[in-house]
């Protein structure tokens, strides 16, 4: 444990040594802060504070999908900067590395996509049988159990980073979770609008990804947060992050972290179709270079599979997240359409 404290190389060991962490390890740093480490790429970390400040507990997942790297990047240096001692923490902050094998690989998942696995999807069907289903069972439950430390009133967040397989007209956005009736949040809106993140699609249904699960299960603030286009690890060009990561680091180190926002300044969209591939012939009917958010008139035929065509509903309708490869039965795209937020919490 002193050279993770003196190098602060935690996801390296995480993925060359795994083993060290089969138990789990607690210790103190200098400043106090406990560090908890449940699992390799799974760390905790309480500072000390006294007893008028308020908690916040955030959560910073990255990896989930293994070859999304520039969110990987940022977490591996906030943990290096919080063991040795170079920042200091405000609050709670659990760090996840989601899916090891598949970063060893450079690859989106080894056997399953893990971002479909939450909510329980773990164990459903043929049960909890692959390591990307055990995985998905162990970082629900290091969400559940950091959480679970959370007194009423402080706040529960969860920021779950990717980056997206293909280009995109806007860069970043996040997906705000289906909230089952509860208000958005503006404070939220504008946290992400400080990441850089001004394009926000609103889900309009439980799924099985790790946000929606924080969110539905713990009433979490939580959102999947896209900062870019999936890169090699060492080839993004950090320069693009900068904002996600000064916003990230003034989250988890200021005491207070209220940025403000002008609505007008955001692109807010709901999901209008989740088509979901039913047959193996399953095809977009736009090239392979589209970025998300192109739209189509009213009428364009989107995708197509025996039996079924996909068209645009409305004008102006643009296509999120197309993926003609994935398996029968997963979602294959998004279709959004631009509208307004109205009843917002603070
Ligand atoms: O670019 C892509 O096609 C996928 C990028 C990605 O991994 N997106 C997440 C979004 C999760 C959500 O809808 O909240 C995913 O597909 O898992
Ligand atoms: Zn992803």
């Amino acid at each position: 444990m002193q050279q993770l404290i003196e190098q602060g190389n935690f996801l390296a060991l995480s993925r060359t040594q795994p083993e060290l962490f089969n138990t789990p390890h607690h210790f103190r740093l200098e400043n106090n802060t406990q560090v908890f480490i449940g699992d390799a790429g799974i760390i905790a970390f309480t500072p000390e504070k006294s007893v008028s400040q308020t908690s916040k507990h955030i959560v910073l997942s990255c990896g989930v999908h293994g070859n999304e790297t520039a969110p990987i990047e940022i977490c591996d240096d906030l943990v290096r900067q919080i063991l040795t001692g170079e920042i200091t923490l405000a609050h709670r902050v659990l760090f996840l590395f989601g899916n090891l094998p598949a970063m060893d690989i450079a690859e989106r998942f080894v056997e399953e996509n893990m971002n479909r696995l939450f909510s329980g999807a773990h164990s459903a069907g043929e049960g909890c049988n692959n390591d990307e289903r055990r995985r998905a069972k162990a970082l629900e439950d290091a969400v559940s159990d950091f959480f679970s430390a959370a007194c009423d009133g402080e706040g529960k967040y969860h920021y779950d980073l990717h980056t997206a397989i293909r280009a995109s007209k806007n860069e970043k956005f996040a997906v705000y979770p289906y909230l089952h009736g509860r208000n958005h949040s503006k404070g939220q809106l504008a946290f992400l609008a400080a990441c850089g993140v001004k394009t926000i699609l609103l889900s309009e249904s439980p799924t099985t990804t790790f946000s929606y699960f924080s969110s539905h299960q713990h009433q979490a603030h939580a959102f999947t947060v896209e900062l870019g286009k999936v890169q090699p690890f060492g080839h993004n060009d950090m320069t693009r992050f900068a904002d996600a990561r000064d916003a990230l680091t003034a989250l988890i180190t200021q005491q207070t972290f209220a940025p403000e926002v002008d609505m007008d300044s955001l692109d807010i969209y709901r999901v209008n179709q989740v088509i979901n591939k039913q047959q193996e012939d399953f095809k977009l009917h736009f090239d392979d270079d589209t970025p998300n958010f192109t739209d189509y008139a009213k009428g364009t035929v989107l995708a197509s599979e025996s039996g079924k065509t996909y068209v645009a509903e409305q004008d102006g309708e643009a296509i999120v997240f197309p993926n003609a490869k994935v398996t029968i039965g997963q979602r294959a795209m998004l279709t959004v359409v631009p509208t307004q937020l109205e009843n917002l919490d603070v």
